[in-house]
């Protein structure tokens, strides 16, 4: 008779020495964020400032779903409401072609930076509709929060890797600093199964794939997330108090010209329905996401703003509304 191995899990690393001084311990919190990311492809991550208040606040956003059928509709993107003006924040309900089963709510920053002159780039920096009334007194003010310190937290990270790979410090920090990320918190109803050709045999909520981010700081209320390592393992991520896990997004493959690689990542379809949240750290829609290294100046073409708009432009969903840049720029 043969056992069945426990199943692998991705490396912890407790990072709190990377907000402290320069020093041999800082040193080492970053080479353990770098190797564990290239030994599992994630790292599930503790111990940075105010941790003990994330489980919390995650509880907390995910209550956008809990609200009236009605409430729901007024934040709903015009996709699917087309009584609202938004196109880009907000709630989106889930579609049966994604390759993510989930209803998800998108939070941008507080105060978008306008991007390159480029049409459809207002769509971009558009405002975050709000849910009026709100889920419970505060709770607004507390997604804000939560936003604030998950962008501080992966700044921090984005940098430590940006170092490992051997950029400096200000050319990543440049392209990062300010907010121009997307907090988005997920619902998953029961039995949600994607279409994945990848998956083999598995049963998938979310099939495999990158973020379009610079990193993704991941939180899930119940198990289920899993990372493809370099190995072409797949690992699940645990599920600790207080623990987020850290994904390499595309936009540091380009940046790194590839000496950071994307985590490939996916959802085993559990019983129960499924919430979870993430924040995706994302350059300036101005920012230029050519490799760090390239020395020459760059234009409008190189700028991520330019990038989102011809992803988008790719999408059927957003035919009509967004259309390729170069052919309209
Ligand atoms: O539900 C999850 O934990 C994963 C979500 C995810 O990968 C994404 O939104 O890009
Ligand atoms: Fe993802």
């Amino acid at each position: 008779m043969t056992d069945t191995p426990a199943p692998e899990i991705v490396e912890s690393v407790d990072i709190s020495a990377l907000f402290g001084p320069d020093g041999a311990a800082r040193d080492a919190c970053v080479a353990a964020l770098w190797d564990g990311l290239r030994r599992t492809g994630a790292v599930v991550v503790t111990g940075y400032p105010d941790a003990d208040k994330v489980d919390a606040r995650a509880r907390v956003g995910l209550k956008v779903f809990d609200l009236p059928e009605d409430t729901r509709r007024a934040i709903t993107t015009r996709h699917m409401a087309p009584e609202n003006r938004f196109y880009y924040r907000g709630l989106w309900p889930r579609s049966p072609e994604r390759l993510l089963q989930n209803d998800f709510y998108d939070v941008g920053p507080e105060r978008p930076a306008p991007g390159p002159d480029l049409p459809g780039m207002e769509i971009l920096s558009e405002p975050t509709p709000w849910p009026d009334p709100e889920p419970e007194p505060g709770w607004r003010a507390t997604v804000r929060a939560h936003y604030a310190h998950l962008n501080r937290v992966a700044q921090a990270m984005i940098l430590s890797i940006g170092r490992s790979a051997g950029f400096d410090e200000a050319t990543i920090r440049a392209r990062f600093e300010g907010d121009h990320s997307t907090l988005r918190f997920l619902s998953y109803p029961e039995g949600a199964a994607a279409a994945d050709p990848a998956a083999g045999g598995a049963v998938v909520s979310a099939g495999r794939h990158t973020d379009a981010s610079g990193l993704s700081l991941l939180w899930q209320a119940a198990p289920g997330l899993q990372a493809e390592g370099p190995d072409g393992v797949f690992r699940d991520i645990p599920v600790r108090e207080n623990a987020i896990s850290v994904h390499v997004g595309d936009v540091m493959t380009r940046l790194t010209d590839g000496a950071v690689p994307a985590t490939p990542h996916r959802v085993l379809s559990r019983p129960g329905p499924r919430h979870s949240v993430g924040f995706f750290l994302e350059p300036a829609l101005t920012a230029p996401v050519t490799p760090a290294s390239h020395g020459q100046a760059t234009g409008v073409r190189e700028t991520y703003g330019w990038q989102l708009l011809q992803t988008f432009a790719a999408r059927a969903q957003w035919k009509g509304v967004i259309a390729d840049p170069d052919d309209t720029a």
